[in-house]
């Protein structure tokens, strides 16, 4: 099933410049972890069950909002790069397909318009920017506008080492994009550099989520997170999710594979806090995969990027299309009805 993901990949990194494919595509350092997390699904073997009825398949799932299958859609920075419509056609898309769209604090459309364009539950990541002012003020136009989860990216205190495709270029993109949420928030003299205010602080901890649950009251996820203990530590916190992701393998490029760090983070919280996941995540069958090692919800970045870069809102509607259709296939196929009752008694 992944050919076609792979053909629209190779369509749409051809149709980009040469920069503007590399920050979609790569990892950091090596891309030893990027190159790596596919690969960690494909890893695990099932016990797939008989004489189940499959006749009919419940794919649903209710996580701060209800949707109709087990998979998201990531945040990811700078849509515009890719389609004119930006996050407004890529949250078009998602919302057609009923899955939750997370929204990057690095968007390039503005809150108001991607939230309308929705017109249902939705949820927004988090950078903790130098100048706190800032995030909060986009937390509580968020929470205005119809988010029903915050997602708080830990991963990243200082942005990956990522060289670019052609050389130290920065990536075409302008500061009326890049700043179109941010820019009413910033008093600054005409000329000033914006960015020391609003790049990521890595005095970031987890005293930053008792920070966001004083000014919103909007669940918390952690995204990010890797080690067991981390994911405790979030949860006595205040934390109400954990996001087990190594960022696409974009921040720290020997990281453990996310489908490899998961059940240690499962194990380590209680049932109820809900645990997701995201990286490599390339068809029907790794998101269940996920399910099956207890997480509530698989995550995609890249895939939904290249629907964006080829067809707009059609284009990312039609590949989580294909995810739901390849999720209700495996799902029937491997005896399981609900999508929500596999756990690792499938997997070997
Ligand atoms: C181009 C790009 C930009 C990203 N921007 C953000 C971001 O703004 N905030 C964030 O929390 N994660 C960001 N991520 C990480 C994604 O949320 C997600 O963890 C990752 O893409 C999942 O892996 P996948 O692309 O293999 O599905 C970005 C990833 C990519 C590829
Ligand atoms: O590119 C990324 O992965 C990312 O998270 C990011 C960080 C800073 C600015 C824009 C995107």
């Amino acid at each position: 099933m992944r050919k076609w993901l792979q053909d629209k990949e190779i369509r749409a990194i051809e149709s980009l410049d040469p920069d503007v494919a590399h920050y979609f595509t790569r990892g950091c350092g090596d891309d030893l972890v990027a190159t790596e997390a596919p690969e960690a699904w494909r890893a695990r073997r099932w016990r797939p069950r008989v004489l189940r009825d499959v006749s009919r398949i419940d794919t649903g799932v209710r996580l701060w909002g209800d949707w109709r299958m087990p998979l998201g859609v990531a945040p990811t920075a700078f849509h515009r790069l890719l389609h004119d419509g930006g996050e407004v056609a890529t949250a078009t898309g998602a919302a057609a397909a009923g899955v939750p769209f997370v929204l990057s604090s690095r968007a390039t459309r503005r809150i108001e318009d991607v939230a309308a364009a929705i017109g249902g539950p939705w949820w927004f990541q988090v950078y903790l920017m130098h100048e706190r002012s800032v995030t909060k003020a986009l937390v509580q136009r968020a929470e205005r506008h119809g988010a029903t989860a915050l997602v708080l990216t830990g991963d990243t205190p200082y942005v990956g080492y990522r060289a670019s495709a052609t050389g130290p270029r920065p990536l075409p993109i302008t500061d009326d994009d890049a700043l179109i949420n941010i820019a009413e928030h910033l008093a600054l003299d005409a000329g000033a550099d914006p960015w020391p205010l609003i790049d990521q602080d890595p005095a970031l901890s987890l005293t930053d989520i008792d920070w966001l649950r004083e000014i919103s009251d909007l669940p918390i996820l952690v995204k990010g997170v890797l080690h067991p203990a981390d994911a405790v530590a979030c949860v006595d916190h205040g934390a109400d999710g954990i996001w087990v992701s190594n960022h696409g393998g974009r921040q720290f490029d020997r990281a453990i594979a996310t489908a490899d760090a998961l059940p240690s983070i499962v194990d380590a919280v209680d049932d109820d806090i809900p645990v997701v996941v995201d990286g490599g995540v390339r068809d029907g069958l790794d998101a269940l995969t996920a399910l099956a090692l207890g997480a509530r919800m698989a995550f995609v970045g890249r895939p939904v990027l290249w629907g964006l870069r080829t067809a707009g809102a059609a284009g990312v509607q039609q590949v989580l299309e294909e995810f739901a259709a390849d999720i209700r296939h495996w799902a029937g196929c491997a005896g399981a009805a609900r999508t929500a009752d596999l756990d690792r008694s499938y997997l070997v």
